[in-house]
């Protein structure tokens, strides 16, 4: 039972993940902790962390898109499906893995990965059961910076969510980069954000308009004929109450702080992944043993 235990780094593009990795990796290393390395991205290169396994020895975005003639989206969703028909090449070496490490596994930025087509979901499930078992805990980056718009914030909270639901992993929210918003943004007000105060989607400031398209007479040649701002005043703040409402009642969306520089905020972020995993074990319902012969329903 739980005798691995990993962390998967998720997150938009840009957000921070695998240089949150690397803080991580050298945190473990100074506290004298193993970690296993996994990078997931097929179009990562240089990394601080050599890591111990790479999807780049099993398929490139770059062979794909030049091979295949796909985009980078396409090219990326085939590098998945390529790694779930071998996954041999992801759980052989895992086998070996023992306890002592903590498996980090960096993954793309795309989030389409994670939220719309299942295949992060079915890769985590690979992991998480079956011979593998590993006890696992998902850290979600969104970046700071977002807080300067409040609109982008929110939709990236839902981001986390949707994340969080499709995943069904123990879940750690981490806001990143830090760093570029200390002295920026009050502390009272910061911790509107970490602990989202749906409020703000209601205080005026953030985005209160969207376009929408009206069309005149039925389509008319697909063509706009009356384009008019129709979402304005009071349904774009019914719908930034019901979007509030929703992330309240989930009230599961709250954020770590995060800048690398501070090795304590790392650590504070380690622990909380270490808990996360540890919590969810003890939740889980043990798998049947053989040996235990608790089958006594009559
Ligand atoms: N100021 C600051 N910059 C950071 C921090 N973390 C990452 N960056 C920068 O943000 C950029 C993206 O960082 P990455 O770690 O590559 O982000 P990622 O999420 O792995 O990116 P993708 O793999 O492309 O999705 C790089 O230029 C980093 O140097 C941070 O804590 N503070």
């Amino acid at each position: 039972m739980g005798s691995r235990y990993g962390t998967i780094i998720m997150g938009p593009a840009g957000a921070g993940k695998t240089t949150f990795a690397s803080s991580l990796i050298s945190h473990l290393r100074a506290s004298k902790r193993s970690c296993y390395y996994i990078n997931l991205d097929p179009a990562a290169s240089d990394f601080v962390y050599e890591p111990d396994l790479d999807i780049k020895d099993l398929i490139t975005l770059e062979d794909v898109m030049e091979e295949l003639h796909l985009g980078p989206n396409g090219g990326l969703i085939y590098c998945f499906e390529f790694l779930l028909d071998n996954l041999d090449f992801l759980t052989d070496p895992l086998e070996n893995v023992t306890e002592e490490y903590l498996i980090i596994i960096d993954m793309p930025g795309q989030i389409e990965l994670y939220t719309h087509v299942p295949i992060v979901p079915n890769l985590v499930r690979a992991l998480t059961k079956g011979s593998l078992n590993i006890s696992m805990c998902a850290a979600y980056l969104l970046e700071s910076t977002f807080i300067v718009d409040r609109a982008k914030f929110f939709s990236g909270t839902l981001s986390a969510m949707s994340a969080m639901l499709m995943m069904e992993l123990p879940h750690v929210n981490i806001l990143s980069k830090m760093d570029l918003v200390k002295g920026q943004i009050g502390r009272k007000e910061l911790k509107r954000y970490v602990d989202p105060d749906v409020s703000l989607l209601q205080d005026g400031h953030g985005r209160d308009s969207g376009l929408v398209y009206e069309y005149k007479d039925g389509l008319d040649n697909g063509e706009p004929t009356n384009a008019k701002n129709i979402m304005t005043g009071d349904s774009f703040a019914k719908l930034n109450r019901a979007v509030g409402q929703l992330i309240d009642d989930f009230s599961l969306v709250s954020f770590l702080k995060l800048d690398v520089q501070d090795e304590d905020s790392v650590g504070a972020i380690l622990s909380y992944i270490d808990d996360a995993i540890q919590y969810h074990e003890a939740q889980e319902p043990k798998e049947p043993n053989d040996d235990l012969g608790d089958g006594d329903d009559g």
